[in-house]
């Protein structure tokens, strides 16, 4: 895997399990479990002072250590004299010792969450093992369904740190404190929805490479990839793209693939499409080549010439010919992105796909298309495109709001889409990004990384009007902040 190695360290997603581990391991080294508790409490306390006004706070306390940070940041305020109220799910827990809390204790039917109260979520954070019930949910069900601002330490109590589902409940945060690393649940499922801002503290966890279930996708990774051309280079050194489109009005998708390969670096992209609609496709380009598609000799001839990857998909309709083309490319192992019609050509028969497909390839599926080709799978999101990685032999790029990808190594998660990319092509300009990276020498996994993350950096800050033909000057912009200039 060429992603940086200090980047992997930085951003890796550290499973809850994991997260226990490390807190172990630290605390074998020599650090009381009590610093680390008084540093996450001092955490939370410097957050929630510098973002909510005095005013009265409540503060949900569960059996565990999520409870034991939420008793400290309650001494810490006390302090600060901020006029704070405890609530203990397990009414007999020994406070002996915190005698200026247990002087704020109230009875949990006291709990009455509203407007303008601040609620701190220490009920359950990492340790959540099941579904919440009877005390807990009812306590978390009021303050789900009431207008109090909540703060969650660690994770929103209810919400499963491993893959963002609920468990009976959970609250919609204001903001979440959490700790050493981001957690998969924080980006994945409701994760996003529940969690409200995230902020993560260093507690003085030693980050250790194995604790990471994932990475959460940042240029970070794979900046250094994006080398920007030599003066002296020449456009088929910097990468070819073949893509291939659909006859007539298909063409659209396919274009919108061109065109985006045509931004990533790559030195030339050439745009094969059937010869009825090689003159009005040549109308629409200029730097794209256009040449016309006879069958598959017209793709592999290419391919054996210029090298470089082949983007599938994006209008090139269901038609013998192109899926012959396809399959013939895939003998090649040359790097292919399929996408869209490349995946539903197989949807009855998707192990005629998979026997074909090599680790130099890339599936951009969205749910539907997901679904269909692999059938329905248990699991978070990030488990399901493991799965699927694992059952195609190849890259799988699961589209959504949050964007996974699965691969060999170390899946990511990507998590900076938004609403404006769920507009009609978004997808083709993802897969002629990919096919881009990819022509230029990415291996697959880093191609999808970078594009993902690319293309909805690039959408990022467009209103609700942002069209897909858009989006290619918009990531030659982004490329542009991102790859260091030649000297
Ligand atoms: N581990 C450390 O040294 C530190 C942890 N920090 C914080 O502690 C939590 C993790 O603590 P843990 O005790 O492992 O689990 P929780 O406090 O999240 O859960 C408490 C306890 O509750 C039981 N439980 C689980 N699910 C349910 C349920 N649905 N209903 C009832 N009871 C349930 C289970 O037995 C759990 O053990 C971590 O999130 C941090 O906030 C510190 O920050 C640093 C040191
Ligand atoms: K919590």
């Amino acid at each position: 895997m060429a992603f940086d190695e200090a980047a992997i360290r930085r951003h890796m997603l550290v499973t809850p399990g994991a997260m226990a581990a490390a807190d172990e391991r630290t605390i074998a080294g020599g650090t009381e479990r009590a610093v680390l508790i008084r540093r996450a409490a001092r955490a939370i306390t410097r957050v929630l002072r510098s973002r909510y006004a005095k005013q009265p706070t409540v503060i949900l306390c569960g059996p565990g250590h999520n409870g034991a940070d939420g008793i400290s940041v309650a001494e810490m305020l006390i302090e600060a004299g901020w006029p704070v109220e405890v609530v203990l799910l397990d009414e007999n827990q020994d406070l002996s010792d915190r005698l200026g809390v247990l002087s704020r204790v109230r009875p949990s039917g006291t709990f009455s969450p509203r407007a303008g109260m601040l609620v701190i979520d220490a009920l359950f954070g990492a340790g959540l093992s099941r579904l919440l019930e009877g005390e807990a949910l009812m306590l978390i069900e009021r303050l789900e369904l009431s207008q109090a601002t909540c703060l969650a330490i660690d994770l929103p109590s209810g919400l499963d740190g491993q893959t963002g589902e609920i468990r009976g409940a959970a609250p919609y945060a204001d903001a979440t404190v959490t700790f050493h690393r981001l957690k998969p649940g924080h980006l994945l499922g409701h994760g996003p929805e529940r969690c409200g801002k995230v902020f993560l503290a260093d507690i003085g966890i030693e980050a250790e490479e194995d604790d990471a279930g994932a990475l959460h996708n940042h240029p970070d990774l794979w900046r250094h990839l994006l080398r920007p051309s030599k003066r002296d280079t020449h456009k088929y050194e910097k990468g070819h793209v073949t893509a291939l489109g659909g006859p007539g009005l298909k063409g659209g998708a396919g274009r919108l693939a061109a065109r985006a390969a045509a931004v990533s670096g790559a030195g030339a992209v050439t745009y094969l499409t059937p010869l009825s609609s090689a003159e009005f496709a040549a109308a629409s380009f200029d730097a794209v080549m256009v040449a016309p598609f006879h069958g598959p000799d017209s793709v592999t001839d290419l391919t054996y010439k210029r090298g470089g990857a082949c983007v599938f998909g994006p209008g090139m309709g269901h038609g013998d010919a192109a899926k012959e083309a396809l399959l013939a490319v895939l003998e090649t192992e040359i790097p292919c992105v399929l996408d869209a019609d490349a995946l539903t050509l197989f949807e009855k028969k998707p192990g005629e796909l998979f026997e074909k497909l090599h680790p130099n390839c890339v599936l951009t599926p969205h749910e539907g298309e997901f679904s269909r080709l692999f059938g329905e799978m248990e699991g978070s999101k990030l488990e399901r495109a493991c799965k699927a990685a694992k059952k195609a032999g190849a890259v799988v790029l699961l589209k959504g709001s949050t964007t996974v990808i699965a691969g060999d190594g170390l899946p990511l998660v990507n998590s900076n889409g938004s609403a404006a990319l769920a507009t009609a092509g978004a997808g083709d300009v993802l897969a002629g990004l990919i096919a881009g990276f990819l022509a230029q020498g990415m291996a697959a996994a880093e191609a999808a990384a970078a594009g993902a993350y690319i293309h909805a950096d690039a959408a990022s800050g467009q209103g609700p009007g942002l069209e897909a033909e858009a989006l290619p000057p918009l990531i030659a912009s982004v490329l542009k902040n991102l790859v260091a200039p030649t000297h």
